[in-house]
C-alpha cells in the first residue's frame, strides 16, 4: 500500500495531494498541468515537497524527519522517454539497477525472457524501435528490485502500433508479476485496460480516488473520464456456447449472450457497456431484435444518466444508461423504479 499526503507550493499552483494506492494498477487521470508528474516526481524522490508524508507497505520514504535518496525507496521508474544510456548495450543498461541492489542480478534471465529481451541485449538503445526502447526502460526498471513501479505516460511518445504491441506486456507485470503500478496517463482507453484504481486530480488537488468500476458507474464522476466513456464494468461468467456459436455468460442481472469467441466455460470476464447504448423501457419489451434485455432497479439519477443495479438490486455492481431528461420524465425514473436495461451492445475485456 502506498500512502502519499503532501503539499507543494509552485508559481501558479498550489499542490495538496493526498491519496493511497493499494496492490494492481492505479491510474492517476487528470488534466495537463494538474500536478500528475509532480506527484510522481515527490514519490521517486526526485523532488522533496514541502511538507506531508510518503509511505510505502508502512515504510516511510518522506516526512519531517526522512527523506530517502531515489535508490533507497524502491521504486523502479519508467517514463515518456526511455532515458537509457546509449553509449551501453542493452544488457549493460538492464544490470545497471543491480550496482545498488544487490539483489537484483539474480532475476535478470527471468525478467529478460518475461519481457522477450533476449534477441536486444548485445544491441545498443540508437538502434532500437521505441517500443523496444520502452521494453528495455520496463525491464530495467524490474531489476531494480522495486516495491513499486512508476510510469508516467509510458506509452505517450509511441504511436499505435507501438501501444498495441506493449499493452499486453503492461497487463503481464499488473497479472503475473503483482507489483504495484502507479501510471500516469491522460489515456482513457489505457486507463480502462490497466487501472484496477483509479485517482482523479485537478489543479493541485485529488478530487476523487476509488475503484476504476464504481467511477465508471458513477454518474457524477464517470464524465471525467469522458462523457462516451460513461458506463459499467461489470462481471460475468462464461457459461457455454449455444448451438448457434453465441457464448452464454452469467451476469449479476442474469444471463447475456455475447457474439462467438475463443472463451471457456468458467472464465471470468469483465463486460464494458456504454451508457449510450443502454435503452430503459419499464416493461420487458416483446419483439425485439437486441439480445440482451436485464431486469434492473434504478439507484441514482443525475445529469442525463441514470445508474441501475443489475437483477433485483442485490448486487454491487452498476450499470449507467444515459437518458434524455424528457425520457427519465416519462418513465417516471425514480431511485428504486424496476425497469429493463435493453443493452446494444456489450465489449469483452479481459478479467
Ligand atoms: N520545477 C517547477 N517549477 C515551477 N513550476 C513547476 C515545476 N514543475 C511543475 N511546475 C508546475 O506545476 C504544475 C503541474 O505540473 P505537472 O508536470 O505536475 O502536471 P501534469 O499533470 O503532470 O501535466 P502533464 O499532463 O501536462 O504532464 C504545472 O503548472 C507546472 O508548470
Amino acid at each position: 500500500m502506498l500512502e502519499v499526503a503532501f503539499r507543494h507550493r509552485f508559481q501558479g499552483l498550489a499542490l495538496d495531494v493526498a491519496f493511497q494506492a493499494p496492490g494492481g494498477v492505479t491510474a492517476l487521470f487528470g488534466p495537463s498541468g494538474c500536478g500528475k508528474s509532480t506527484t510522481i516526481n515527490a514519490i521517486a524522490g526526485l523532488m522533496r515537497p514541502e511538507q506531508g508524508r510518503i509511505a510505502l507497505d508502512g515504510r516511510v520514504l518522506f516526512d519531517g524527519g526522512t527523506n530517502l535518496s531515489p535508490q533507497a525507496r524502491r521504486i523502479g521508474c519508467v517514463f515518456q522517454d526511455a532515458r537509457l544510456f546509449p553509449h551501453m548495450t542493452v544488457a549493460a543498461n538492464l544490470r545497471y539497477p543491480s550496482r545498488w541492489r544487490r539483489g537484483a542480478a539474480r532475476d535478470f534471465d527471468r525478467i529478460a525472457g518475461m519481457l522477450a529481451l533476449e534477441p536486444l541485449l548485445q544491441r545498443r538503445p540508437g538502434t532500437l524501435s521505441g517500443g523496444e526502447r520502452q521494453r528495455v526502460a520496463i525491464g530495467r526498471a524490474l531489476l531494480s528490485d522495486p516495491a513499486l513501479l512508476v510510469m508516467d505516460e509510458p506509452l505517450a511518445a509511441l504511436d499505435e502500433a507501438r501501444k498495441a504491441e506493449i499493452m499486453p506486456w503492461l497487463e503481464r507485470l499488473r497479472d503475473q508479476i503483482r507489483l504495484p503500478i502507479l501510471y500516469v496517463s491522460h489515456s482513457v482507453p489505457e486507463v480502462l485496460r490497466l487501472a484496477t484504481t483509479v485517482v482523479l486530480m485537478q489543479q493541485g488537488r485529488v478530487v476523487h480516488s476509488g475503484a476504476l468500476a464504481d467511477i465508471l458507474a458513477d454518474p457524477q464522476l464517470a464524465p471525467q473520464l469522458g462523457a462516451r466513456e460513461a458506463g459499467a464494468l461489470i462481471h460475468a461468467t462464461v457459461e457455454a456456447r449455444e448451438e448457434d456459436g453465441m457464448i452464454r455468460v452469467a451476469t449479476a442481472g442474469g444471463p447475456m449472450l455475447l457474439p462467438g469467441m475463443d472463451l471457456a466455460p468458467g472464465q471470468v470476464l469483465r463486460l464494458r457497456i456504454l451508457a449510450h447504448e443502454v435503452i430503459l423501457a419499464r416493461e420487458a419489451p416483446p419483439g425485439l431484435s437486441a439480445l440482451n434485455v436485464l431486469p434492473v432497479v434504478v439507484t441514482r439519477i443525475q445529469g442525463g444518466l441514470v445508474q441501475l443495479a443489475p437483477g433485483q438490486g442485490a448486487t454491487h455492481e452498476r450499470m449507467l444508461a444515459q437518458v434524455t431528461p424528457r425520457s427519465a420524465k416519462a418513465l417516471e425514473l425514480q431511485p428504486g423504479t424496476p425497469c429493463h436495461a435493453i443493452v446494444k451492445s456489450v465489449s469483452v475485456l479481459q478479467s
